[in-house]
């Protein structure tokens, strides 16, 4: 089938490239001149395990390519997915602009049927919006025979990191659609991804949108009840890994996003829990829930300045060394990242901060171009420190060795923002570990 994919970035890039590695003919289309001159050499702007190379694949094989032309990226496809970002409004509300411009650009352009496929996370109601907007320049033209078109709604459930994978074998798919007929041509395209048994849902449209706000909040309430769990056991001694495994185990609570840390960020969570609260508001719904759920993120995000001031009350001359500054493993994303936070306020202090991260650092420099000395390995940073502060946990990070970083750091203590180390395991080596929600937990029984 002949598809165009409008917006290049974490899911629309992915997105087109899954659908080409899946033998169909793909355009992907930015206003970013630059990001399709560089996708148009096959090389990926951004950082996802698996992407370049299925990107190389599908522009060699000429099924996929690139361009800023949106009208000509149209009228070759039946499918028009829209995948450009909506990011915090003023208000925290979603920001349609991109989503609503690229709706009118497709209304002027179509000749014939197409499909439009809102792929973007857009608040309930929008796919009507976005329908009145192609119906509303379709009547401006004044055309005696109606361009017939389709609004579906198709939100995204893939992670940062595991995108590649995630569209390639998801969960689920969830398509909202107001024709019937339109289900079937939905289901057609989805059924290769979908070959281990899991579903294509279709719903209406409304439920649909829903869906996608509905999860992300979940999840982030998720993180934000280990949090507040994790507070808990650091004032009473017990151990928040503990906790979590009790819990977890009974099957109607599950293991998965349980982990307490040093905050949940990333460019989905912080901003769609916000525009949910909005939509909450603006038709009578008390969110306060939610609100709660922000307030919790907000206080974690400080827990590394808690400790390091509980630490060192006095911060002169004070070296942190932070190993990661990626929202979450596997991504350069620093997009809300706690990371960034954490930076802002050692720097505020005056503390000296040193920094390793596998992708990130070209990122970070741009946000920090000065006061962070940014190093090529892990060990580097650890040249006297007085602390080691791990805000992400990527691989590389796990089995560190530890009589190598006792010994080029100048104090002991290993801040854990991720909990991935044993403090007991540690101590052998000098090191006094502090974890989140583990604080004062012994290793003991
Ligand atoms: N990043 C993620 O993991 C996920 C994001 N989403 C949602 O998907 C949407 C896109 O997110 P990302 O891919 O992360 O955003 P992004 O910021 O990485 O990419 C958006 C792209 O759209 C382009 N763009 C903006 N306006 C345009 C226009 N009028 N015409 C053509 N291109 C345009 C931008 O230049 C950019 O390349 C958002 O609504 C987000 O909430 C959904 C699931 C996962
Ligand atoms: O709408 C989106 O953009 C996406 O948002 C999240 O995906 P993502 O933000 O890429 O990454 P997650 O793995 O969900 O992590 C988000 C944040 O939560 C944190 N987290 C996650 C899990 C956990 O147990 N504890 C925890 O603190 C991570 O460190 C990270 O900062 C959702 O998991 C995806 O399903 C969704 O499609």
């Amino acid at each position: 089938m002949n598809i165009c994919v409008v917006g290049s970035g974490y899911v629309g890039l992915v997105t087109a490239t899954c659908f080409a590695e899946m033998g169909h003919s793909v355009i992907g289309v930015d206003v970013d001149a630059a990001k399709v001159d560089r996708l148009s050499k096959g090389e990926s702007p951004l950082y996802e395990p698996g992407l370049s190379e299925l990107l190389h694949r599908n522009i060699k094989a000429g099924r996929l390519s690139f361009t800023t032309d949106l009208p000509l990226a149209v009228s070759r496809s039946l499918f028009v997915f829209v995948a450009v970002g909506t990011p915090m409004g003023a208000d925290g509300s979603a920001d349609l602009k991109s989503v609503l411009s690229v709706a009118r650009s497709v209304a002027l352009t179509m000749s014939g049927y197409r499909v439009v496929v809102i792929k973007s996370t857009v608040p309930v109601g929008t796919c009507r919006l976005v329908a009145e907007e192609i119906s509303g320049v379709l009547d401006g033209r004044k055309l005696e025979v109606p361009v017939p078109f389709d609004v579906v709604s198709n939100p995204e459930f893939l992670k940062e990191g595991s995108a590649v994978n995630d569209f390639m074998r998801p969960d689920r798919v969830v398509v909202g659609v107001s024709n019937p007929e339109v289900s079937e041509v939905m289901r057609e395209l989805y059924a290769p991804f979908l070959r281990n048994g899991h579903p294509v849902i279709m719903m209406d449209v409304l439920s649909s949108e829903l869906t996608k706000y509905a999860s992300n909040s979940f999840l982030a309430m998720k993180i934000s009840f280990m949090n507040k769990v994790a507070q808990i056991c650091d004032k009473v001694g017990a151990d928040v890994m503990s906790v979590r495994k009790g819990m977890g185990s009974d099957p109607r609570i599950g293991l998965p996003f349980l982990y307490a840390g040093v905050g949940y960020g990333g460019s989905c969570f912080p901003k769609d829990v916000q525009a949910f609260v909005r939509t909450g508001a603006s038709i009578g719904v008390d969110m306060s829930l939610l609100e709660e759920v922000e307030k919790i993120n907000e206080q974690q995000k400080n827990w590394a300045i808690q400790k390091i001031v509980e630490s060192y009350p006095d911060q002169t001359a004070l070296k942190v060394a932070i190993w990661g500054g990626a929202f979450k493993p596997e991504t350069d994303d620093i997009r809300d990242a706690p990371s960034i936070s954490v930076i802002s306020e050692l720097l505020a202090r005056k503390v000296l901060v040193s920094l390793y991260d596998p992708e990130a650092m070209s990122g970070l420099r741009a946000v920090f171009p000065s006061g962070v000395e940014y190093c090529e390995n892990p060990y580097d940073v650890l040249k006297d420190a007085d602390i080691l502060l791990l805000l992400t946990e990527w691989r590389e990070f796990r089995n560190p060795d530890w009589d190598q970083v006792k010994s080029l750091m100048k104090g002991t203590l290993v801040l854990d923002g991720r909990n991935q180390y044993e403090a007991s395991d540690l101590a052998v080596h000098g090191l006094s570990c502090v974890g989140v929600g583990r604080g004062c937990f012994t290793g003991q029984p």
